[in-house]
């Protein structure tokens, strides 16, 4: 079976506490897929992100993101002399809240990975920052924030930060992109409005998108695939394939066919929730279907 871009294997984790997020957990995802991660609150959704960029070791199993096995507090360890050949795996990061440096412009604040991720930065302190600013700009105009570069992050609204945000997590052409609930702190038509935009940022680049989402209409929108995480001890329960056309349209989103997904995620979530509250024996892993080639 060739391995998967990211990959998650019989994944155990427990916390400091000695609390056990992750138990089991097996997990493939391909190049250039747009996975969604939903479950039940606090089953470790955000968890397995935080293994994936590099920020958690695994307690018990394996992580591998671009071919190496990802080790603690963000250093990666390459998993084969192959993958020790191959560039860096370069990630993008977004989350609910958009931190934004309070004095730096929206394009300085979208600059920064240019800063500190190479190749990018040794160019940046030499030669390159106009091309960088350039490129910066373009993508604001990507996101509908055209003329908001020299801005200040408090002139803008939250939408408009989880836009700039968007762009700074792209900005150095990551290969990977961790999103956990990029949009849940915005109202629904801005939430809607973003989903557009992600559809087609992923559209033009093709990075593959890991987006953990409590919004089950969301991961419709968005994703290529949805895994439906157990109660805590989190696992894959279940992997959903979504072969609704690109690019997906909000009037889309009201057809029965959507709705009849976004039900059954939702009842699949309740039963998962059910079962978290009654004692099972011990889980057995279960595998995504894309690893089984469905
Ligand atoms: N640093 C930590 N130390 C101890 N326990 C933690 C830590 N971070 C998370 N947990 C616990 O691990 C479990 C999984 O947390 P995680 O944030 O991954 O869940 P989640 O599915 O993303 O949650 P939610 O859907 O509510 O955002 C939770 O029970 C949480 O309380």
């Amino acid at each position: 079976m060739a391995q998967s871009f990211i990959q998650l294997s019989d994944v155990m984790l427990r916390y400091g506490g000695g609390t056990v997020a992750l138990d089991h957990t097996t997990l493939g995802i391909a190049e250039g897929d747009f996975v969604a991660l939903v479950g039940p609150s606090g089953c470790g959704k955000s968890t397995i992100l935080k293994l994936v960029a590099g920020l958690l070791k695994p307690t018990a199993g394996a992580v591998i993101a671009g071919g190496r096995e990802v080790g603690a507090a963000g250093t990666v360890r390459p998993a084969s002399a192959h993958a020790a050949a191959g560039p860096r795996l370069r990630v993008g990061l977004a989350f609910q809240n958009p931190t934004m440096m309070p004095w730096l412009t929206i394009r300085e604040n979208v600059m920064i990975p240019l800063k500190i991720v190479e190749p990018f930065r040794q160019d940046y302190a030499r030669k390159k920052r106009g091309e960088y600013a350039e490129r910066a700009d373009a993508l604001l105009a990507q996101v509908g924030l055209r003329g908001f570069g020299d801005k200040r992050p408090w002139q803008l609204s939250g939408g408009m930060l989880q836009r700039a945000s968007l762009c700074r997590a792209l900005v150095h052409e990551p290969s990977l992109l961790l999103l956990d609930e990029p949009f849940g702190a915005l109202d629904q038509f801005t939430r809607e409005e973003l989903w557009d935009i992600m559809q087609g940022l992923w559209m033009a680049r093709r990075p593959t998108v890991l987006l953990v989402t409590h919004d089950l209409r969301e991961s419709a929108y968005l994703a290529n695939r949805i895994c439906v995480m157990s109660s805590r001890p989190g696992r894959i329960l279940e992997t959903r394939a979504v072969d609704f056309a690109r690019p997906r349209t909000l009037e889309g989103s009201y057809a029965p066919e959507f709705a009849a997904l976004v039900q059954q995620l939702r009842m699949r979530i309740a039963q998962a929730r059910r079962e978290g509250d009654t004692p099972t024996p011990a889980p057995v892993a279960a595998p995504c279907l894309q690893e089984l080639g469905a």
